[in-house]
């Protein structure tokens, strides 16, 4: 679904350039749940924005669902984030002057969906994230946990082939972090792809290949079997 291949990115400014990612090959395979993990300034953010066509890159290759990133406009890459690709940040980043089912609605709408297969794909959607009867309620209104399950919900309403997750328990304690750790555990095990950043070694333990990242490589890759904290999450 996804290859990397000798992937390089820096960042230059007048004085100095950053190398933010150095030869990174990383091979993504459908139904697969990739936690990335590494100190701060590693590239982990980096790495997330280039899987998610929001930032080019220098050399190397990038293949997305068999296409080739740097063969992309703008127009096509925007077109494929919002067809293939769903996106969960730590900061939510949820509307909060539109409903909960607005919210959910939003990429379907840019899609061009027809009012009535939107309202039922988004009353799915919340059912699976266990939120039917929070869809007249405003963000504000809610608890960050259940803030994030919506945002969850936005970025699978389109059914797309990844699921990018940058730190989606960063802002939640942990009684709201194992329930949206629950949801990414069990939309995996119903087929979702799934790469997660994480600096959490108890969550990154729920995903069945870790990536270690250290100032822009990947030093370890390593596949985990079901865990502890996997049946404790499910
Ligand atoms: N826009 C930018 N301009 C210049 N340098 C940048 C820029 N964005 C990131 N960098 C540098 O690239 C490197 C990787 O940054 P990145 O944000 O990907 O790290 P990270 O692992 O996500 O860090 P954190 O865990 O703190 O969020 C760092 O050295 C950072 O200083």
């Amino acid at each position: 679904m996804i290859k990397l291949n000798k992937l390089n990115k820096s960042y230059k400014n007048e004085f100095i350039k950053t190398l933010a990612l150095q030869d990174i090959d990383l091979e993504v395979y459908p139904g697969e749940f990739i936690s990335i993990m590494g100190p701060s300034g590693c590239g982990k953010s980096t790495l997330m924005s280039v899987l998610g066509l929001l930032d080019n890159f220098d050399s190397g290759k990038y293949l997305l669902s068999g296409l080739e990133a740097t063969d992309l406009s703008l127009d096509q890459r925007a077109k494929i984030r919002n067809k293939h690709i769903g996106f969960v940040f730590q900061s939510f980043n949820l509307i909060d002057s539109l409903t909960v089912a607005d919210n959910i609605a939003m990429p379907l709408q840019y899609q061009g969906q027809k009012a009535k297969e939107i309202a039922q794909k988004v009353e799915n959607v919340l059912a699976q994230v266990n939120l039917s009867s929070r869809s007249k309620h405003f963000p504000a209104q809610l608890s960050g946990g259940q803030q994030q399950r919506v945002a969850i919900a936005r970025a699978i309403v389109t059914n797309p082939d990844i699921l990018l997750v940058d730190e989606p328990t960063g802002n939640l304690d942990s009684k709201n972090g194992d329930q949206v750790m629950r949801l990414l555990v069990q939309l995996n095990k119903q087929g979702s792809t799934i790469i997660m950043v994480t600096h959490d070694t108890r969550y990154s333990q729920c995903a069945s290949k870790q990536v270690q990242l250290i100032d822009g490589k990947i030093v370890m890759e390593n596949n985990v079997k079901e865990t502890e904290v996997m049946h404790e999450a499910s």
